[in-house]
């Protein structure tokens, strides 16, 4: 069975491209997923993508990733990074390892936005990078050893 990744986006996501474009940048989600899915079968790994504006359809999500043996999560929680011990919970209890990507560089901005739920448990935190940023994280996650291609 080939290794598989999972990226999930929360709330306000589904706007890419003409959400606040000075910070979140013209890319659209859709953009997005297409190339990280591309990235992906060039490798010979399954990628899935789910976008919710639901705190409690990404948990179901998230149960879900582990049911389908879900390799590794790349996740933007959105705002729910702010707030979401629910979401905290539900992606520590499937103990699948993942990484938080932000478009922004959050501690440059509000305050609130500063203190994340997930950045203590994350493999590794992407922040500044625009949407480059899951680019950058599909990557990492395809060069380590259980996704590197068998030849
Ligand atoms: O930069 C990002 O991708 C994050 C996206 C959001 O929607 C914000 O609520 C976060 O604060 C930052």
């Amino acid at each position: 069975m080939a290794p598989s990744i999972l990226l999930l986006n929360g709330p306000n996501l589904n706007l890419l491209g003409t959400r606040e474009p000075h910070i979140y940048g013209a890319t659209t989600l859709t953009d997005v997923e297409n190339h990280c899915a591309s990235l992906c079968a060039a490798e010979g790994v399954t990628f899935s993508a789910f976008q919710s504006n639901h705190e409690g359809f990404l948990i179901d999500r998230i149960h879900s990733a582990r049911t389908e043996k879900i390799d590794f999560i790349i996740i933007n929680p959105g705002a729910y990074t702010h707030t979401s011990v629910a979401i905290r919970d539900a992606i520590a209890g499937v103990d699948i390892p993942f990484i938080e990507c932000h478009i922004s560089n959050v501690h440059k901005r509000e305050e609130f936005r500063h203190k994340s739920y997930f950045s203590d448990i994350a493999v590794a935190v992407i922040v500044g990078l625009g949407t480059y940023g899951y680019e950058a994280a599909v990557k990492y996650v395809l060069q380590t050893e259980k996704f590197k291609k068998k030849d």
